[in-house]
Parts: structure tokens; C-alpha cells; sequence
């Protein structure tokens, strides 16, 4: 199986990267200057010329804050380029999966959010990525796609990374303490896609596995807890730790508000696919070991 995934440096892509291989498949990233998602023009023929048998679009613009100030371009990649891919698929032939967010809602049901459920996004990324799932559903048949939420990965930005260098830096941190969700490896996410590719492919007809689902990692946290427990995994294996200091949202403002609630029910996908993400405490623990490593390997040369 080759797997085209579109965007080449996100913690997505790179996942799907590494993990492909050990899934006895092939993954092609596919980025800019190659394709740009924020230009429709050229990526159709970007997506014919890498070839394969399913697309997967891992990119996106993902920077919630600075979207609130940049609707045009957060919506031509997330909403228009989006549309576009799956466009392409179809025209291939091929099915398209697409990778959603939690920041379709509002955070105000007090449980984990069905694929059915209202959505209501707070803020402008939210609202472009409601619009790329629109597209997606509109242009190609054959697509799936996977909301997701509180990505992190060896790779990139994320609050894995941000968490074990302010521990370097700090002996408290400030963390809040009243939004929960998932917290969610990209490695798992990579182990997931590849499975519901499978499926795709093996099982064409079969219209159960179209569609929207929700795929996180297996149980909830807030992120004072996720710190926490980055903290205690990190002191086991002798890396830097810091005390968590909870606090409100209210008391770290941001331009982009954030749903209180991110949780999101995956039985669908389950049900479906066969697909169950791992614990989120397992994961984060291989995380956790894989970057002190290669920090200690970094000083070490
Ligand atoms: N990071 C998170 O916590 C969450 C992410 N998601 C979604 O998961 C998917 C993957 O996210 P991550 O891997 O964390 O994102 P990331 O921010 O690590 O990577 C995004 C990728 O998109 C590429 N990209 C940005 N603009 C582009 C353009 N105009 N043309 C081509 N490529 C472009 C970037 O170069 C980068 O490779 C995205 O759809 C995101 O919306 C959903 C929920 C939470």
C-alpha cells in the first residue's frame, strides 16, 4: 500500500513517515513548494505525479491564535485546499482521509462529544476546519474523516516538548486545570490511519467505513494533569520535572477561545474500523523516554 500524505514537517505527516514501514507500507510526503494547499491550482497534478492508493491530507494551517487575526488563509488551507484534495481523490479514483479537530465544538456538553453531536466551533481555526469537512464530504465519496485532538509527537511544537524545556527552566508551572480532553500520540494516530487505509481499500463497498469519526487516544485528562503526568514520567526515567501549579482558563488568556470540554467518543471508529488508540498515559510514556534519549544522545555529542 503507498500512502500519499499531504505535508511533509507536521507531526502527522512524519508519523505516518516512520510508522508506514513497520505497517509493511509505503509513505510519499507531499509539501510545499510541491503543493501548497493555500494555492488549489497546482494540486491535482502535485497529487497525480506522487501516485498511490490512498491520500491522507496530514496538513493544515494549525497556529489557533494567530488564526483569529489570518481567517483569510486559515480558511483557503483548511476549508478551500482541503476541498481540493479530496477533490483529487476522487478524480483518482482513491479514497481521501482527512484529519479533523475537537475545535468543531463548543466545549459545553458534559460528555464525550458523537460524531453526530451540534457543532458550534469558538473561534476562526475551528471554523475552517468545519469548513475543510464540509468540502471534504462534498467532493469525494469515498473519504473518511478523523477528528482528532491534543496532538503530540517526538516531532514539531506540541505540549509534550514545551513541558519537558519550561521543567528545565522552572521549578512551578502554571497550567489549566478546567478544559479536559484526550491527550493524543501521533504515532497512534499514524498506526490508526494506516489501519482504516486497510480497510478502505480491502473492503471498497463497504459504506460503514466511510465517514465521520473520532479518534483520540483512550481516556481523559485536563492539562494540568497531562503536565503532571509528563512531569512524573520524566523524573522516573531522570529527566527534568516541575510542579504543577492548576489555574483557570480565565487566568491565561489567548486570542483564540478553547472548548472546556474536547472529549470525544470513539466507539464509532471502534465499531467500524476496529481501530482503539492506545492509553494516553502509555503512549505519552514512550514520548516521554524517546525525547529524553535523544536529548541525552544531543549533550552527549
Ligand atoms: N496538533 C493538534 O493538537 C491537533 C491537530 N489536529 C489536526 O491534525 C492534523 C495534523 O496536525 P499536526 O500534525 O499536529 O500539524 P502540524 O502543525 O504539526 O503540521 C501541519 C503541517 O501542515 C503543513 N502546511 C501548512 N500550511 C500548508 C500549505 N499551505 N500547504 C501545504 N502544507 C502546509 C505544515 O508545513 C506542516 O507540515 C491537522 O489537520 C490539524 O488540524 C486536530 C486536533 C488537534
Amino acid at each position: 500500500m503507498r500512502i500519499i500524505v499531504v505535508g511533509k514537517e507536521g507531526q502527522v505527516a512524519r508519523s505516518l513517515a516512520e510508522r508506514a514501514r513497520a505497517h509493511g507500507a509505503q509513505a510519499v510526503l507531499v509539501g510545499r513548494p510541491k503543493l501548497d494547499l493555500a494555492d488549489p491550482s497546482g494540486i491535482e497534478d502535485a497529487l497525480i505525479d506522487t501516485g498511490g492508493d490512498v491520500i491522507v491530507n496530514a496538513a493544515a494551517y494549525t497556529a489557533v491564535d494567530q488564526a483569529e487575526s489570518d481567517r483569510e488563509l486559515a480558511e483557503a488551507i483548511n476549508g478551500i485546499g482541503a476541498g481540493v484534495v479530496a477533490g483529487a481523490a476522487a478524480s483518482m479514483n482513491v479514497p481521501v482521509i482527512h484529519l479533523s479537530t475537537d475545535y468543531v465544538f463548543d466545549g459545553t456538553a458534559d460528555r464525550p462529544y458523537r460524531e453526530d453531536d451540534p457543532v458550534s466551533p469558538l473561534g476562526v481555526y475551528g471554523a475552517s476546519k468545519l469548513l475543510g469537512e464540509e468540502a471534504v464530504a462534498a467532493e469525494a465519496e469515498n473519504h473518511v474523516i478523523l477528528r482528532t485532538a491534543w496532538v503530540y509527537s517526538p516531532f514539531g511544537k506540541n505540549f509534550v516538548k514545551t513541558m519537558l524545556r519550561l521543567a528545565g527552566e522552572r521549578e512551578e508551572v502554571g497550567i489549566v486545570a478546567d478544559q479536559q480532553g484526550s491527550p493524543t500520540s501521533a504515532l497512534d494516530i499514524a498506526d490508526g490511519i494506516i489501519a482504516v487505509s486497510r480497510n478502505l481499500i480491502e473492503r471498497p463497498e463497504d459504506r460503514s467505513l466511510r465517514g465521520l469519526f473520532h479518534m483520540a487516544g483512550t481516556g481523559f485528562a485536563t492539562w494540568a494533569e497531562f503536565a503532571a503526568e509528563i512531569f512524573a514520567v520524566s523524573s522516573r526515567l531522570g529527566g527534568p520535572s516541575a510542579k504543577v501549579r492548576p489555574i483557570a482558563t480565565s487566568d491565561f488568556p489567548t486570542p483564540a477561545k478553547r472548548p472546556a470540554n474536547s472529549r470525544l467518543d470513539c466507539t464509532k471508529l471502534k465499531e467500524a474500523h476496529g481501530v482503539v488508540l492506545p492509553p494516553w498515559r502509555s503512549s505519552l510514556e514512550v514520548c516521554v523516554k524517546r525525547l529524553i534519549g535523544e536529548a541525552r544522545k544531543e549533550v552527549a555529542r
